[in-house]
């Protein structure tokens, strides 16, 4: 057999083996609490080899219900998982070596130092990184010797992560990986995961920054009460939304008195304006603003963007936002209909 053909011979194996075409599959899965909460209702996910993939959604959404059933750490109530082609629950020995976990809390022994803690780590773990190495990736080698308890929330966050990247794992699950870390640590952690990315890792990480997501997800899903609303590249999850405009109206300018070509019915001086036709719209505004002398303040015009996807789902999509309050969010469907004429007008 010629290198070619068993090359050939070896893919088509490997792509008619199913699980292994992507580092993490889920099915149908299902997790109901103790008392009959039911957090993930069905959901199904697909994460390809070498991406990264953010998980989002409102505050109990289910995001870390669902992550921890991709990790092992316990097993859903229905559906299935593999990772890397295995059942992470029920083959937790194999899988286990090939991933890296970064909780949402990571629960340290306090009097250890940060280098201690990663070295217990590294010793329960087969092939380790160097501890320095690990600690340096995250940047947190010159706090190799400070207690853990002497190190600040953002600090905890990047020792966390250390200890996860200690197995160089082929996936690296991330819960809300930035959260905690002020904004150089998470231009810096954004960076080491593209890095990983780079280099081979697959990541999939929870996050409530959206810009995070925006910036770092090469796909990502998002999920409300129990269910992914929507997935895909970040431009598909915005693609077919509407643009936002907004501002402040002097006191004395009514909004009635906006051209009725926006639909001008906000009342309050802050207004919002969603449309398909921003070029458009915008020009119309601002030519009124320059006849009518009006100073227009605070004006921001942006095209859609993932906090538009995400307001619109969280807004539209079966319900409020548990614990939080649904956000006014206008009269814009969840997903974009793509209509050039769909335009509302709301006070903020
Ligand atoms: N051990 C538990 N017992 C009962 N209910 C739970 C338990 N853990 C989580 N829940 C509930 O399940 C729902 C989903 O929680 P989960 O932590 O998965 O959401 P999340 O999307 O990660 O939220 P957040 O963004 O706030 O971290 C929430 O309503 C939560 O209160």
């Amino acid at each position: 057999m010629t290198d070619a053909t068993l090359r050939s011979a070896l893919e088509a194996a490997r792509s008619a083996s199913g699980p292994e075409e992507h580092a993490i599959e889920a099915r149908g899965l299902h997790r109901t609490y103790r008392g009959g909460y039911r957090a993930v209702r069905g959901i199904d996910l697909d994460v390809r080899h070498g991406e990264v993939f953010a998980l989002l959604g409102t505050n109990g959404a289910g995001k870390t219900s669902t992550v921890e059933l991709l990790e092992g750490l316990a097993p859903p109530g229905s559906g299935t998982v593999r990772v890397l082609g295995r059942d992470p629950w029920r083959e937790r020995a194999a899988v286990r070596p090939r991933i890296g976990v970064m909780l949402q809390e990571g629960g340290f022994p306090s009097d250890l130092t940060a280098a201690e803690t990663a070295r217990m780590w590294a010793g329960c773990t087969s092939g380790a990184r160097p501890v320095p190495e690990a600690l340096e990736l995250v940047g947190l080698g010159h706090r190799a010797g400070v207690r853990v308890k002497q190190l600040s929330g953002g600090e905890r966050r990047r020792l966390d992560l250390a200890l996860a990247l200690l197995g160089r794992p082929e996936v690296l699950f991330l819960d809300e990986p930035t959260t905690g870390l002020d904004a150089e640590g998470r231009r810096d952690t954004w960076e080491l995961v593209r890095a990983l990315r780079d280099g081979g890792t697959t990541v999939l990480l929870t996050t409530h920054y959206l810009e995070e997501a925006e910036s770092l997800a090469d796909r990502l899903a998002i999920m409300h009460q129990g269910l992914v609303v929507t997935s895909g590249t970040p431009a598909e999850v915005t693609a077919g939304r509407p643009a936002r405009i907004r501002f402040s109206l002097p006191e004395e300018v009514a909004p009635a008195r906006l051209p009725l070509s926006l639909h001008a019915a906000a009342d309050g001086r802050h207004v919002e304006i969603r449309t398909h036709r921003l070029q458009e719209d915008l020009g119309a505004l601002l030519r009124w603003a320059a006849e009518a002398e009006v100073g227009l303040q605070g004006l921001d015009a942006r095209s859609a963007s993932l906090e538009e996807a995400f307001l619109d789902i969280a807004g539209h999509a079966g319900g409020g936002l548990p614990g939080g309050g649904a956000p006014d969010l206008g009269g814009t469907p969840a997903h974009g209909n793509g209509n050039d004429n769909d335009r509302t007008v709301r006070a903020r």
